[in-house]
């Protein structure tokens, strides 16, 4: 199904607001001749601005691709991709790390702290990079939000793992950016802390107005999101408006057995013609 086409009219997107970022067409390959895997088969896809969307999918089914080429941190083979109004693809290098720098927050499974930084060093280290001065009154609001305000002074160490996690969400929103993208945020986490993380993101979207796209495999944070978009054999098969943990995972069983009976189909042929 194009997802472009069902992203204008769905419930999850703000009407009159244009897409946060937005892919046509977009193949990534790796690899060449034999070995060459097809990562991403001509995606078409809109996130909607102001919504939290999570992208699920099969190990192996694009995610981690898609978000990096959403992102500009991998090239595209083919098509275009756009952060707001701005065509990345084409950017050069130096232009994409300043538009990653200025315009994108990320957030990953390992949290990615400096361990020699405190909390609060490290909340501002991409903004020092680049030489700009933190919005204080928005910082403070982010660090109320978060709860970390009395962690400030610690080293990552001296952190527990859901307390590390906020951190990173406290500097994946400290620039203010147009789009987080948060690679398995919950993935390290015990349950209790990866609900409190999942709590922080559906409120930077609900009360800070971000815009969040998360890769998870786990249909129970997926239901935190507006919209799940689910990946298959590096297509976006299907996507699901106001998701609950039960829907999700019927969806994705639902799939799996798709997916199965293709497989079965596939090897079917062959042996026929084997024969
Ligand atoms: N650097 C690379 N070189 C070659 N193949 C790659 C590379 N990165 C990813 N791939 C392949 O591209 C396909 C998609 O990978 P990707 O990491 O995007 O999947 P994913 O859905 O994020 O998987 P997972 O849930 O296991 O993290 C896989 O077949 C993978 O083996």
């Amino acid at each position: 199904m194009s997802t472009s086409a069902a992203a204008q009219h769905a419930p999850g997107r703000a009407p009159g607001e244009g897409a946060a970022a937005r892919a046509r067409g977009l193949t990534k390959a790796y690899g060449a001749g034999e070995t060459a895997v097809l990562a991403l088969d001509s995606v078409d896809v809109d996130i909607a601005r102001g919504r939290f969307t999570a992208v699920m999918g099969p190990s192996g089914s694009g995610k981690s691709t898609l978000m990096h080429c959403l992102a500009g941190l991998d090239t595209v083979s083919a098509g275009q991709v756009w952060l707001g109004e701005t065509e990345i693809t084409g950017l050069r290098e130096r232009e994409l790390t300043r538009l990653r720098r200025d315009r994108i927050g990320f957030m990953f499974q390992s949290f990615n702290l400096i361990p020699t930084l405190t909390a609060a060093e490290n909340i501002t280290l991409p903004m020092d990079i680049a030489g700009r001065r933190p919005d204080q009154a928005w910082l403070d609001q982010v660090i109320d939000t978060l709860g970390i305000r009395g962690r400030l002074g610690h080293r990552p160490s001296q952190l527990s793992g859901g307390q590390q996690q906020r951190v990173a969400c406290a500097r994946a929103l400290a620039s203010r950016p147009e789009l987080i993208f948060a690679d398995e945020p919950t993935g390290n986490l015990d349950s209790r802390a990866g609900l409190e993380v999942l709590g922080i993101l559906r409120g930077a979207v609900d009360d800070l107005g971000q815009t969040v796209v998360m890769v998870t495999h786990d249909p129970g944070a997926a239901a935190h999101s507006d919209m799940v978009l689910f990946l298959a054999d590096g297509r976006i098969v299907d996507e699901l408006a106001r998701p609950t943990a039960e829907r999700v995972l019927e969806r994705m069983k639902r799939f799996d057995g798709e997916r199965t009976r293709r497989l079965d189909d596939t090897r079917g042929t062959r042996a026929a013609r084997e024969d």
